[in-house]
């Protein structure tokens, strides 16, 4: 049950990269750009329905509306999971988000851990990290970002092979475990939503030479990853399945050794299972990807496209700018303008009580 005491906590969410070249739906990296929501609840105040403000990336276009918005849908679904029908009394959540929308960094995974983590909190369910990763993934259903947000670094993860009821319940269509809220006038709320089942993702994480950072060069559009998804074949040949595999049982590890070796990592970050297929989405990415080498760019590692696209990630120890510089060149002559940023690589998700 509840508690009927005014509580306060914040909960911090970082970016991420998936994929990192070959790790397609496989591997993710958290990065030092972060969602922070700050929540109030004060059982006391007046019947109101939650009240939510937003800050920062995509301010002007989230809704505020918390049976309607991504986070606060998913900590619902959390919720009634648990036999708890709606939000507590008097909730207010204050939303400062560093993360641009539909860019290739995680902002929906990082929303739906937020989601997560917030329903677990109002809830005060005290559910472990393995079963906060379940309820992120019957959300999202590729392991790398949601992953990589939860625990942090450069994390591995697969979906364990379900049986059959399992994978039934695990691949319920996404409105009905985010159905329309709130139901319309006489409908039954329901407390029947679909259920994760236990231990959907496992993952580890390999280590990460602390010299490394990355630079992050998002074009001034969007992409949603839905869309990105859609141009992906369904089957993929066998020589480019072990060209990927090959590549990423190398990465793994290079990315942990000190002093970074940049020819085993630039070569070890080419990929042919998305990136050839998204490049007609994303004009200019064969030539940043092609033209921005370690010869041509002491400092740099490896580069590749961040999640589905369009952000191009570089990993590198050095030569930032003239690495960014070159890529906005090379994007400039497709019509394409770029922000660029360095980033770190950030810790996992954390909450923070504060009375
Ligand atoms: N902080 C947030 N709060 C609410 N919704 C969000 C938030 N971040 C992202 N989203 C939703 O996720 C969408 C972007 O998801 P997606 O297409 O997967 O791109 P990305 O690569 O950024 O994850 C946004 O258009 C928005 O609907
Ligand atoms: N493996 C997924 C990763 C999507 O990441 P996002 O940051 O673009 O949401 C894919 O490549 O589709």
């Amino acid at each position: 049950m509840s508690s009927t005491r005014p509580r306060s906590f914040t909960i911090r969410v970082p970016a991420t990269s998936a994929n990192i070249g070959p790790g397609f739906d496989v591997v993710g990296l958290s990065l030092s750009l972060h969602l922070t929501l700050t929540v109030q609840i004060d059982p006391a105040a007046p019947v109101a329905p939650p009240a939510i403000t937003y800050s920062g990336e995509g301010a002007d276009e989230v809704p505020l509306d918390a049976y309607k918005n991504l986070t606060t849908r998913v900590a619902l679904y959390v919720l009634r999971c648990h036999a708890i029908r709606t939000f507590p009394q008097g909730l207010s959540i204050h939303a400062a988000n560093e993360i641009p929308f539909g860019r290739g960094l995680g902002s929906s995974g990082a929303a739906v851990v937020a989601g997560v983590l917030l329903g677990n909190e109002l809830g005060e369910l005290g559910l472990s990290k393995e079963r906060l990763l379940d309820f992120a993934l019957m959300v999202e259903r590729h392991p790398d970002n949601v992953t990589a947000a939860l625990v942090g670094g450069f994390v591995g993860s697969y979906l364990r092979e379900l049986d059959a009821a399992a994978t039934e319940a695990a691949s319920v269509p996404l409105s009905e475990v985010l159905p329309e809220y709130p139901p319309d006038a006489g409908e039954d709320w329901g407390l029947n939503p679909p259920q994760p089942p236990l231990g959907i993702g496992h993952y580890v994480r390999f280590g990460w030479s602390e010299s490394i950072k990355a630079v992050a060069i998002i074009p001034k559009f969007e992409l949603s990853t839905a869309k990105a998804r859609g141009v992906l074949p369904a089957s993929y040949s066998r020589k480019d399945l072990v060209f990927n595999l090959q590549r990423l049982a190398v990465l793994t590890t290079a990315l942990g050794q000190t002093p970074p070796d940049p020819e085993l990592i630039y070569e070890a970050m080419k990929d042919r299972v998305h990136q050839p297929y998204r490049k007609a989405l994303i004009p200019g990415l064969p030539e940043v990807t092609s033209q921005i080498t370690p010869a041509s760019h002491p400092g740099l590692l490896g580069i590749c496209l961040s999640g589905a696209g369009p952000t191009i990630l570089a990993l590198a120890i050095g030569g930032y700018e003239a690495i960014a510089e070159d890529a906005r060149k090379i994007f400039k002559e497709q019509g394409i303008d770029v922000d660029w940023k360095l980033l770190e690589i950030a810790g996992g998700s954390a909450v923070e009580t504060r009375s």
